[in-house]
């Protein structure tokens, strides 16, 4: 039951493992009697006074950043427009960053009147009103320019988005299978492009640097002023170094200690585990039948209460039982001395004015001038610096999505073209396995072992075996999905690493065992075996045609008709499967899921198609009745001409009879090779479980 985080942007730029067994750098705590936490200790920098809350480390590795940053900026340029609404947004984000300096100046200017007034019992009028009005006139330029900005930023926020959205697209979609499964890239893809942000790094980068560069310019412009107003007063320094030590011990101790730290928590009490259990069991719709079924809810719900009551207080999430646990703990020294220190401005001054009575009012002007001016500059000083550590977070967070756009592909292309001649796909490719091991990622045992045949131009292959003896690793590593770790595939005599991967793809047909139904509509979902084509509703209308069957089914949204008496596909009535959010949500059962993948593959495989030289079915009637796969394995055998076609199966009969070579597999290896009747008289395993299959039919 682990839970674990780090605040969304912080120590992006660090390195290395997070280890809950590495006391060193870990701390562990028991938070109540479920959950432990594990955080990451202070690191070495911390040591420095409000190192922790500075956050030093993050500023190290901004450099590194800056070319990345460099090319975003370019790349903003290249988006319609953009350049235009960025610097009507700098333009008024640097009018923004001037209001509070002038906002000061006019209070000063306020004060300097009262000051004047007290002394002499005369006032300035006109002066009055214009700094006044003034005052005012500030305040409403302020919302005016805050309102322009927010509607001159949403269309900028757009463009980037989209602009931004289309490339990740574009990586998601091009990554190869080993890449795209390997958890780390998942990880990268993830912190690059977080799918829960409503802003695009991008844009949130390029906010936060403008608001950066406006606090840069609020802090000068302040301080020009703070510097006037202490210019004249006596004191001065000394209330306004005791206000501005106030705010930044707020400043410092305004922070929750895991948000700026890696951590962990997790939890092995039974009864909490149990808890969770039973609370996803009743919420998760898989589960209802059963609960239903077998009257399981009364067991259930007395269970959940005892683990309740069992708990107590602890009983809850993470979060909530954290909180509760980080109130109750004694305040900080820092935190005890924060009141007091407010407090210390006021009672220096009251020390001064018992001091000197007879400048009294004078002095409680001042004192209210410099306490706010200093206030509002170390305000605005000190967030000047979490934008820096924003900014370098940000920085970093733009490196890693460049570094995410340029990630390469595990699987090399090759560079040259095939086929030489396209007239010669027609007559299929000839693929030989020379001595090859594989092991899938993550993997220790092998899924081939030194495996090595030849399938000549033309021929119906089948290759036979058991439930993981690595028949469909065979047709994914023809499919160059992965790369073999020793030997040589060589296709119609070629090493297959040298040709091209979207040639090599193109001449080849293939449906997996594990084909996806993708949420979009049935008609879509059949042209992406073509993409080429995906207009061609004539071909969209064959290949369903040649992939469904002799049933009549009605599906939620539309019907489709019996095609096996070749009606013709009405794509009008059948809506959209887009929207679904799984395969069990829809009510096509697996079979007819099945014929739709399988149309998919007629979008290519068809005899008369010329850029196809090879069909790969794995396992292609599995969740097909038997007449059903009759009837798919003799179309088939008809569709594909004389093309090479390569069958995986664990089931002997119709197709085995017609191979022009078996192939029996058995634990990674291939045991058998050769025709039906060349294995039957060899009176191997192949002959012995056809005889087993034969006698039951006895
Ligand atoms: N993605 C994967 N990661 C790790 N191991 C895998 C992966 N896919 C398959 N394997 C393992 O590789 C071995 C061969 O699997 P393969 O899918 O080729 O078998 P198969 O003969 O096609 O089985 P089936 O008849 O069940 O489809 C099996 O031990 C399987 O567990």
């Amino acid at each position: 039951m682990p839970r674990g985080g780090r605040r969304l942007g912080t120590h992006t730029n660090r390195k290395g493992k997070f280890d809950p067994a590495d006391e060193k750098h870990v701390k562990h705590t028991n938070i109540g009697k479920v959950w432990e936490l594990y955080e990451e200790r202070e690191p070495e920098l911390s040591k420095i006074p409000f190192s922790s809350r500075l956050n030093l480390e993050r500023y190290l590795g901004i450099y590194d950043s800056f070319p990345f940053v460099w090319r975003m900026l370019t790349d903003i340029g290249s988006i319609r427009a953009c350049w235009l609404y960025l610097a009507l947004y700098l333009a008024i984000q640097f009018a923004l960053s001037l209001i509070p300096a002038v906002q000061l100046w006019y209070s000063g200017q306020l004060l300097t009147i009262v000051g004047t007034a007290v002394e002499q019992r005369t006032v300035d009028k006109q002066l009055l009103l214009r700094v006044a009005s003034s005052r005012v006139a500030c305040s409403i330029i302020e919302l005016l320019l805050n309102h322009v900005s927010t509607l001159v930023s949403r269309p900028l926020n757009t463009r980037i988005k989209q602009h931004y959205t289309i490339r990740m697209f574009a990586v998601l979609a091009r990554l190869d299978v080993p890449t795209f499964d390997d958890p780390l890239v998942q990880r990268q893809l993830e912190q690059a492009f977080p799918t829960s942000s409503r802003h695009s790094v991008v844009w949130r980068t390029v906010v936060s640097s403008i608001h950066m560069g406006s606090t840069a310019v609020m802090v000068v412009s302040q301080l020009s002023v703070l510097f006037n107003v202490l210019k004249n007063q006596q004191d001065g320094p000394l209330l306004a170094l005791l206000s501005f030590s106030h705010s930044l011990l707020s400043w410092t101790t305004d922070t929750h200690s895991l948000f700026s730290r890696v951590w962990a928590a997790t939890t092995q009490n039974d009864d909490y585990i149990k808890l969770s259990g039973l609370r996803k069991s009743v919420s998760a719709p898989a589960h209802r039948k059963e609960i239903v079924a077998g009257n399981m809810w009364e067991y259930m719900h007395s269970e959940y209460q005892r683990c309740i009551n069992k708990l107590g207080e602890d009983a809850g999430e993470f979060w909530d039982v954290y909180a509760t646990w980080n109130q109750r703990r004694f305040p900080s020294f820092t935190s005890i001395i924060r009141r007091p220190l407010h407090e210390l401005p006021q009672i220096v001054f009251t020390l001064r004015a018992v001091q000197y009575p007879a400048s009294i009012p004078l002095s409680l002007a001042s004192l209210n001038l410099i306490t706010s001016t200093s206030a509002s500059f170390s305000r605005t000083l000190l967030k000047l610096f979490d934008e820096t550590g924003t900014i370098s977070d940000n920085f970093a967070t733009i490196r890693k999505m460049y570094e995410t756009i340029n990630l390469p592909n595990r699987i090399p292309d090759g560079t040259i073209p095939y086929p030489e001649n396209h007239q010669s796909l027609q007559t299929g490719m000839s693929i030989e396995f020379r001595n090859v091991c594989f092991k899938y990622p993550e993997s220790n045992a092998y899924a081939l072992n030194n495996v090595s045949f030849k399938i000549e131009k033309g021929q119906l292959c089948v290759i036979l075996g058991q439930n993981g003896s690595g028949k469909s690793t065979i047709l994914k590593l023809i499919a160059r999905l992965y790369e073999p770790e020793e030997g040589e595939i060589l296709i119609d005599g070629r090493d297959i690493r040298t040709l091209k991967l979207a040639d090599l793809r193109r001449a080849t047909a293939v449906l997996f065992q594990d084909y996806t139904h993708f949420p979009l509509s049935i008609k879509e979902n059949i042209a992406l075996g073509d993409p080429g084509h995906s207009d061609d509703i004539e071909r969209i209308k064959e290949a369903a045609t040649l992939g469904w069957s002799v049933r009549v089914y009605r599906t939620p949204r539309g019907r489709i008709r019996d095609l096996s008496r070749q009606a013709a596909v009405s794509f009008g009535k059948i809506r959209g499967m887009g929207g679904m959010k799984s395969n069990e949500s829809t009510s096509l059962s697996g079979g007819q899921m099945q014929r739709i993948a399988l149309s998919r593959t007629f979008m290519r495989s068809s005899a008369s198609e010329p850029s196809v030289g090879l069909l790969l079915f794995d396992e292609p009637s599995a969740s097909l009745d038997p007449t059903a796969e009759h009837d798919l394995f003799e179309r088939l055998r008809l569709l594909r001409g004389q093309k090479t076609m390569i069958f995986s199966s664990h089931r002997f009969g119709n197709l085995t009879r017609h191979a022009d070579t078996i192939l029996y597999m058995h634990d990674s290896v291939i045991v058998e090779e050769g025709s039906h009747d060349e294995l039957i008289s060899a009176g191997g395993e192949y002959a012995r479980i056809w005889n087993l299959q034969a006698q039951a039919f006895l």
